[in-house]
Parts: structure tokens; sequence; C-alpha cells
């Protein structure tokens, strides 16, 4: 198979059925928590994140680094060097670009490039805030996977998230999901993020959304309930699929010593396995 020309969504239908996981392990990189060993040292970002994916990518649907830990840094070529690792070492594991984006067209047919040609990325995070036409430009890139932030796990998205934006009285994340599903998804490229921190609102994007890909931030380190987050975003008979579930720092920094890698894949494993569970249900 020529991986290469597989879609995301391809890629996600078959990682999910080949790894038999939902786990999406986030790549978020804080400097002052790496291991010591990595300090300091030139390359150390993309170390540490090479030797947590070697260590877990057995047991993921997807990696997600974020953009803003590298950029902060001013490590954006260890994240080139990143991706091109991960894709070139696990053609079949899709990765995200987390960066969130959300611009004007011709603006953001530069963040476009930038996601898909500069990095490598398979997918990549947007904000709709702006609108169809700040999405489109990332659709041009045929087969590339567009992820529109829609309930967000923050407890802060509930400030503009519930807001009533229609006569009947529909919350702007429902809003933003029928729009996302019923009008913007022409190409089959669209996903959308909800937080694990709100199952119920997951459940009600489902609804909405049918089979569409779910990438879900909030369980770890932010505390949300795996059992409930898998019962709210399964798709009725096709358990195991249509969820990449994140967890960054519970992964990440599960040790900050010589054995961070090990610890990492502890978690990662042990969260793999509640996933799996949860599905089985
Ligand atoms: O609603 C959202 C959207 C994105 N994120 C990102 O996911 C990870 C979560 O990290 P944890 O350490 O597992 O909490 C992080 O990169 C966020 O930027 C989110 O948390 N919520």
């Amino acid at each position: 198979m020529n991986l290469s020309s597989n879609t995301f969504t391809q890629q996600l239908q078959s990682v999910w059925a080949s790894q038999g996981s939902m786990l999406c392990v986030g790549l978020d990189p804080d400097p002052k928590r790496l291991p010591a060993v990595f300090q300091g040292k030139p390359e150390g970002i993309f170390e540490f994140c090479r030797e947590v994916a070697d260590a877990t990518a057995d047991l993921v649907c997807s990696f997600k680094p974020q953009f803003a830990y590298f950029a902060s840094q001013r490590a954006e070529a260890q994240l080139e060097k990143l991706i091109r690792y991960l894709k070139n070492t696990y053609p079949h594991i899709p990765v995200i670009l987390d960066s969130k984006r959300g611009d004007i067209g011709s603006t953001a047919e530069h963040y476009a490039l930038e996601a898909f040609e500069r990095y490598g990325a398979d997918a990549v995070t947007v904000n709709p805030y702006m609108g169809f036409d700040s999405i489109e430009p990332y659709l041009k890139f045929a087969g590339k996977g567009v992820i529109v932030l829609c309930r967000t796990s923050n407890p802060g998205g509930s400030d503009l998230q519930f807001l009533k934006v229609t006569p009947s009285g529909e919350p702007l994340y429902l809003h933003v999901a029928k729009l996302a599903a019923k009008e913007w998804n022409t190409s089959g490229q669209i996903s959308l993020v909800v937080g694990a921190t709100f199952p119920e609102e997951i459940a009600q994007v489902r609804a909405i959304v049918g089979e569409m890909p779910l990438l879900i931030p909030g369980i770890g380190a932010q505390g949300g309930d795996i059992d409930a987050t898998v019962s709210a975003g399964s798709i009725p008979k096709k358990a195991g699929t249509g969820m990449m579930i994140n967890s960054s720092r519970a992964i990440l920094y599960a040790s900050s010593g010589s054995d961070f890698a090990e610890a990492a894949r502890k978690v990662a494993l042990q969260t793999r396995d509640a996933l799996r569970l949860a599905a089985d249900k």
C-alpha cells in the first residue's frame, strides 16, 4: 500500500484497526520539565520527543506535536526534523500538527503551506472563528486532515462556545459542528476537536457529525473521564474507532528521571488499555 497517497481519514481507519488503539500521544516538550539529560542540549527537544515516540509507537493511533512548545524555544527546525523522523519511521501513524491556526484566506494559504509542506503534517488543527474562507485554503491540500476546534477542553471555552447563536437557542459549538459536518466537509477532510472534560457535549457533537473523526484532548493531566469520553464519542457498532484521544503531559512527564521513556510507555499502555476496555463495554 502506498501510504503517501492515503488520506488522513484512511490512515486513521487503518491505524485504528492495525494498532487497536485510540490513543493519541501529544508531544508538548516543556523546557522546564525535560529530563536533565536533554536540558540545554542543542537537539534536546527533538531527542526527547523521538525517545517518547519510539517508546509508545506501537500503542498509538496518532502523534500530536504542539507547535507552541517548539516555537517558544526557537526549535522549529527540531519540529521539522521530528515530523520527518515520525513519517519515515512510522509511516502508518498520522501526525497532527496542533497549531490552531485561523486567519483570512490569503494568510491561511501560508499557514496551510507551513503545516503540510514545510512540516509535512498529515493534519492540522484550525480555529473556525473567522469562518469558512479561513478554513478553505487547508482543504485545497487533497487528503490532508483539517481538525476544527468545536468544544474545547478548557473551562474558558464555555465563555464563547456556549453562547446561543441561533433563533432556536443553539449554542455556538453545536452550530460549528453542524456547519463543519453539513456544509464545509464536502471533501471528507474535516474532523472536530471536542474536550474529554465535557462528555455530554461530545455525545451531542457525535449525534450531529455521524462517523466524522473526533480529536479529543483532556484525559490525563486535565482529568477527563475515560469511560464517559469513550461512551459519548463512540460510533454505534464501530467500537475502537472514530476518536483520537489525546494525552500529553501525563505520558511525557510520567518520570523526570533517566527512566522517562519506560515510564511514558507504562502510562501510555495503561491509557491505551483503559480506552480499549471502555470501548468494549
Ligand atoms: O480543546 C483543546 C484543544 C487542544 N488541546 C491541546 O491538547 C494537549 C493536551 O495536553 P495535556 O497535557 O494532555 O493536558 C495540549 O497540547 C493542548 O494544547 C487541549 O488541551 N484542549
